[in-house]
């Protein structure tokens, strides 16, 4: 029989319905005294572990032997390898707290999960395609009301809070047309208008080292890390962050309760490429900013934040430190588009972003291809839009590739000087007649 102490332990933990209250609610490790330097933060943890390991061992167990009052019982639950990554992750997203799911999808789902019939939620008009997805299903079979706006403008924003708004769901900058949305204007109008609404901000783009959602009044910060934060796409993750530690464990039941906690072995391939995050993110943005000087110098319309054409550049810089590694680009053209996509050789022809090796797509066609064709032109998506997503390769070897992917495409007019982007007739703006070529 277990001790009393060990079943007074245990009971503790319930809370007043019977819930299994997480193992661990997650401290800030290591504990130096001070704060380090975020690239620093990134490398270090105390393990802690018994036989003095240097890295956390994958605790590769479903079960734990012993009775009542331990810390872990069973993998779903809570596992050792999980916990020191969501501990080391709570330190660099600045959260009191972080919890770790099977992918950036499933930290949407167990986020919006909180919701229920009747709730108001106001979300962008540029989101991930699978988010859209998952929110017109919400709106269609769990009575949720969706509302999509223009989230790069306050007043309209304002204009949809109510004191029935639940969750404000904001994506900065935007995939793929990198806009960029005010996360503490927003997340300020939220709470005055509805004080229990929920601002969660996917981070996706930046990482937490470019972006720190909750310092700017978000109440939720969450990423895919399958992309900048595991940085190999060897891995799928999501990460979710929080400082409202009530907020933090109704996210654990739901992830308890539905079984979508990060595997051991995952969470310790995330530990080991979080480690590299700042230098690979540092050498992403590098390329990517001389990627984009040079497509916007030989006359393509650019959409990059570390550019300053872009109209929302002092924003961006106002609440984030870096620009990312992500940039799309249009040519007028979707035959144009998909030439140029299918000349180059060292960017790739893939979905997602975030990885060391450089890639190309063309949203409408496949990251965003859930999107109705008729709410893309509605919502001004670009057919034609094509997103690079820059990795760590050589600058000079990349710039080479895609030079000779827009010669070989004919997007560009071979010049005395050098080339320049090829005028395509019926574009119109930012909203382009997309015209194809025979
Ligand atoms: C901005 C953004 N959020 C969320 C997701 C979902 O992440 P995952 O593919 O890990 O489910 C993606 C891509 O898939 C994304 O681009
Ligand atoms: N077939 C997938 C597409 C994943 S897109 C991945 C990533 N977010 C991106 O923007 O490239 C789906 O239907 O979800």
């Amino acid at each position: 029989m277990a001790a009393p102490n060990a079943i007074a332990n245990a009971m503790s933990r319930l809370d007043l319905e019977g819930h299994d209250l997480p193992p661990s609610p997650a401290p800030s490790t290591p504990s130096n005294g001070r704060r380090y330097a975020l690239a620093t933060e990134l490398v270090h943890t105390n393990v802690g572990d018994q036989h003095h390991a240097a890295n956390m061992p994958i605790y590769q167990t479903a079960t734990f032997h012993g009775g009542p009052g331990q810390q872990y019982d069973y993998t779903r639950s809570g596992n050792p390898t999980r916990t020191h990554l969501e501990n080391h992750l709570a330190k660099i997203m600045n959260a009191n707290r972080a919890l770790v799911v099977s992918s950036g999808m499933g930290a949407c789902d167990v986020i919006t999960r909180i919701l229920k019939p009747g709730d108001e939620v106001v979300t962008g008009d540029d989101l991930y395609g699978g988010t859209n997805r998952l929110l017109t299903y919400m709106k269609e079979n769990g009575g949720i009301i969706v509302k999509h706006v223009d989230t790069t403008k306050l007043d309209t924003v304002k204009a949809a809070l109510s004191d029935k708004t639940a969750m404000v769901l904001l994506e900065t900058p935007t995939n793929p047309l990198i806009k960029i949305i005010d996360i503490a204007g927003i997340s300020t109008a939220a709470h005055e208008a509805s004080p229990n609404a929920v601002v969660a901000v996917d981070n996706t783009m930046m990482s937490p080292y470019l972006q720190n959602p909750l310092d700017l009044g978000a109440d939720v910060t969450y990423e895919s890390g399958t992309k900048y934060l595991s940085g190999h796409h060897d891995l799928m993750a999501g990460v979710i962050g929080v400082n409202n530690l009530a907020l933090g464990d109704k996210f654990f039941f739901m992830i308890n309760s539905t079984g979508c906690g990060l595997a051991p072995f995952d969470s310790w391939l995330l530990l080991r490429g979080i480690k590299t995050l700042a230098v690979r993110m540092e050498k992403q943005q590098a390329n990517t900013m001389a990627i984009a000087q040079f497509l916007e110098a030989h006359g393509f319309k650019v959409r990059y934040p570390g550019l300053k054409s872009h109209s929302q550049y002092a924003l961006h810089w106002s609440q984030a430190r870096g620009a990312g590694a992500v940039l799309s680009f249009e040519t007028g053209s979707i035959a144009l588009s998909e030439r140029i996509v299918e000349s180059t050789k060292l960017f790739g022809i893939s979905v997602s972003f975030g990885c060391v090796n450089s890639l190309i797509s063309m949203p409408c066609r496949m990251s965003h291809a859930s999107i109705d064709p008729a709410l893309r032109k509605e919502r001004a998506l670009p057919e034609d839009i094509i997103r690079l997503c820059v990795g760590i390769e050589d600058i000079n070897d990349l710039v080479d590739d895609l030079s000779q992917a827009l010669v070989r495409a004919g997007a560009v007019t071979l010049t005395k000087d050098g080339f320049v982007a090829r005028e395509v007739e019926g574009e119109t703006g930012t909203t382009k007649q997309v015209v194809d070529e025979p």
